[in-house]
């Protein structure tokens, strides 16, 4: 059997990270300048470093960033008032919540309360139902990633099975609007796993694509694959290496060893869907800047 295919995100995130940079200088150009606020609720090493990212990446590409930061144990009120303060600062063009939030936090109620002009990942009842409808404001950047990788990689995805392990909001089910809609990237037919699913082999074992995002480091291992099947890992859960100095390894759902064998292609963890993910939110920022903005037409095509 030959080696798989591996599916790097890199190149295409730097393509697509370059066309961020140019619409960022045409903004300012017209004295606007794209702003991302972001809130934050947790106390998991993990999550803040995915948010560290995010704001190292918009500063190095001119975006401006405001920070609101709430510690896990605070009340709930503290995170629906970040979000209405950046909801009202006219400063803030682009609005950004990191999910989980912890559990007494009413995550329907913070959804809510995103103005849909801002909303950066499809976050908004709003936003979900015209994706869902077909008309997309825009598109949720891990969501987006993962169709961006299949295409730059020539995966069909018409007639074919796309199995998703997964049902949440932010990844699984807008991933599933995108690939099931009737059109190009489309025409699949998915189906979601989750953990009330009787028996996951079955389902996984006859996927032509299968998109794992689970959180859950080895959940798919060789054995529950299909010959020739192609593997998108979006889990990026983080696990202690033998190195105890280092912060761990970035590990996905897949053990790739095993997924070796039978895989034509796979994402490498780190390096496949992340890289991406972080593009396609920055692009995000600025399209729904420019838009608000009434600049959409300054800016450059993908
Ligand atoms: N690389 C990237 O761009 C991104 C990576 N991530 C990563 O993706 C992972 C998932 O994140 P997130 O969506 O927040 O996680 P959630 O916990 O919200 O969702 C996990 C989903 O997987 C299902 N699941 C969990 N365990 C199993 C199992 N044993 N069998 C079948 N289904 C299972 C859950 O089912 P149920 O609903 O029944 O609980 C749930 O629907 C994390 O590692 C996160 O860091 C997230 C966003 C972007
Ligand atoms: N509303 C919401 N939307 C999200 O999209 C969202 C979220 N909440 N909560 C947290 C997860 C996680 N996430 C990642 C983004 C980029 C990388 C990424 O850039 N990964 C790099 C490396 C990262 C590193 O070095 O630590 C890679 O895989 O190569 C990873 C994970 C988005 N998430």
């Amino acid at each position: 059997m030959t080696d798989p295919t591996m599916l790097a995100g890199g190149p295409l995130a730097d393509r697509l990270t370059a066309t961020v940079e140019r619409d960022v200088a045409t903004l300012r150009n017209h004295d606007v300048v794209p702003t991302l606020g972001t809130v934050l609720m947790t106390d998991d090493p993990t999550q803040r470093r995915f948010m560290d990212l995010k704001h190292e990446r918009c500063a190095s590409l001119g975006i401006e960033t405001v920070r609101v930061d709430v510690p896990a144990d605070a009340p709930a009120e503290r995170c629906y008032d970040a979000v209405e303060s950046l909801r009202a600062d006219d400063d803030v063009t682009a609005l950004f919540v990191q999910v989980p939030l912890p559990d007494h936090v009413d995550e329907q109620r913070v959804r809510s309360l995103v103005p849909a002009g801002k909303d950066v990942d499809c976050f908004t009842p709003e936003n979900l139902g015209r994706l869902v409808a077909g008309d997309p404001h825009v598109v949720p950047a891990t969501a987006a990633a993962v169709v961006r990788l299949l295409a730059e990689y020539d995966v069909e995805t018409a007639g074919r099975d796309v199995v998703v392990v997964g049902r949440d909001a932010v990844i699984a089910r807008p991933l599933a609007a995108l690939l099931s809609a009737n059109g190009p990237d489309g025409d699949a037919t998915v189906t979601l796993c989750h953990t009330a699913t009787t028996d996951l082999t079955a389902h996984t074992r006859r996927a032509d694509v299968l998109v794992t995002a689970a959180g859950h480091p080895g959940l798919v291992d060789g054995s529950m694959l299909g010959e020739g099947v192609v593997v998108v890992d979006v889990s990026a859960t983080r696990v202690q290496s033998d190195d105890s100095d280092s912060s761990g390894d970035l590990v996905g759902d897949v053990d790739a060893a095993s997924a070796r064998e039978p895989a034509s292609a796979i994402t490498p963890v780190p390096g496949g869907v992340g890289p991406l993910t972080m593009a396609s939110l920055v692009r995000n920022v600025v399209d729904v800047t420019g838009r608000a903005a009434g600049l959409e037409h300054v800016l450059g095509a993908e």
